[in-house]
């Protein structure tokens, strides 16, 4: 099932449901999901099996970042996915969490840079990024440059609000000061020339987000067979916003978002937000049917690894006195 992008611009902020963050995933803290119903979030751990761990690449404890029960939190990616994952799901075909049929087994992960950037020319990526293998800054994607995907980028501003990074500043301070100051700091440091235009205030209100990362990848459908999404930065965390008409066909799970390395699977609602570190979890959306394609649009907010590696690595920018 390939990725099909909606026409830029038809996001209709009026008809939108108000969206509810399901929480902040990572292999530590489990997963803090808020069903539709729910106004307090339900804590799930995630009940990764033993063996899962062996999947995880290897890397030595690092005390201040990893948890005090010894949990590496921010593995290091699989060496060898689609081996990895032919058995994982060997491993899997009668445990009862799994969610992976036997005939999908010959799967091959995707381990690209980005598998988001795969189909260029069906999805869209606007705000500012640094993909592994263009330009030595970061810069603002062309795509945002677009007037429909600009106006889009502002009713996502207006939907997104605040609810993801209340969520995200209530399960995880640390990530959410991060991303505080790379969200903040990260329109100084972009190159606008491939743009052409001095950036106005108005079109630096697109960069919001929901301050929860700089880039937004829109797709539309669900997304292509497994993948990492290897350019995301998962010291802060992959957000994935579900929106659209609703009422796709569910009866097979279709639209479930499945992280087997965490055995989890993921009923997501229009309104939904999920967080999680795709560049270390592999995942894959289940298929809908041909003709649902367009009741689900997907808007996943990210910060590339190598903008975050920027930061790292030339220290925060000081304001000229
Ligand atoms: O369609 C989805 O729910 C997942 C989207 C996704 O994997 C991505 O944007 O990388
Ligand atoms: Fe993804």
């Amino acid at each position: 099932m390939s990725r099909k992008h909606r026409k830029p611009g038809s996001l209709d902020v009026r008809s939108e449901p108000v969206w509810r963050p399901i929480g902040c995933l990572n292999q530590v803290s489990g997963v803090a999901l808020y069903p539709h119903n729910r106004s307090q979030p339900a804590l799930i751990d995630a009940p990764s099996p033993p063996l899962l761990q062996n999947y995880y690449g290897q890397r030595r404890p690092d005390k201040k970042r990893d948890a005090p029960d010894g949990l590496v939190r921010n593995p290091k990616p699989l060496k060898d996915p689609e081996q990895k994952m032919n058995d994982l799901v060997s491993e899997w075909v009668d445990q009862p969490m799994r969610t992976i049929s036997a005939s999908e087994a010959n799967i091959i992960p995707s381990c690209g840079s980005s598998s988001r950037s795969k189909d260029d020319n069906r999805s869209y990526h606007a705000g500012i990024w640094h993909p592994p293998t263009q330009s030595d800054v970061p810069f603002y994607s062309k795509d945002a440059l677009q007037f429909p995907i600009k106006a889009m980028m502002s009713a996502f501003a207006k939907i997104a609000g605040r609810g993801a990074r209340q969520a995200l500043q209530k399960y995880d301070r640390d990530v959410y000061v991060r991303l505080t100051h790379t969200h903040f700091l990260s329109p100084f440091l972009a190159d606008y020339s491939k743009g052409d235009l001095a950036m106005t205030k108005a079109e630096l209100v697109d960069l919001k987000l929901g301050r929860v990362g700089t880039m937004l990848a829109i797709a539309d459908g669900q997304s292509e067979g497994w993948h990492f999404d290897r350019g995301d930065d998962d010291d802060t965390y992959s957000v994935v916003f579900v929106f659209g008409e609703g009422g796709w066909d569910t009866s097979e799970k279709q639209g479930n978002l499945v992280i087997p390395q965490l055995n989890l699977e993921f009923e997501l609602n229009v309104g939904d937000v999920l967080f999680f570190q795709a560049s270390h979890l592999l995942h894959y959306v289940l298929p809908l049917n041909p003709e649902d394609t367009d009741k689900r649009i997907v808007l996943t907010v990210f910060t590339c690894k190598r903008l975050s590696n920027h930061f790292k690595r030339y220290g925060f920018p000081r304001p000229s006195v």
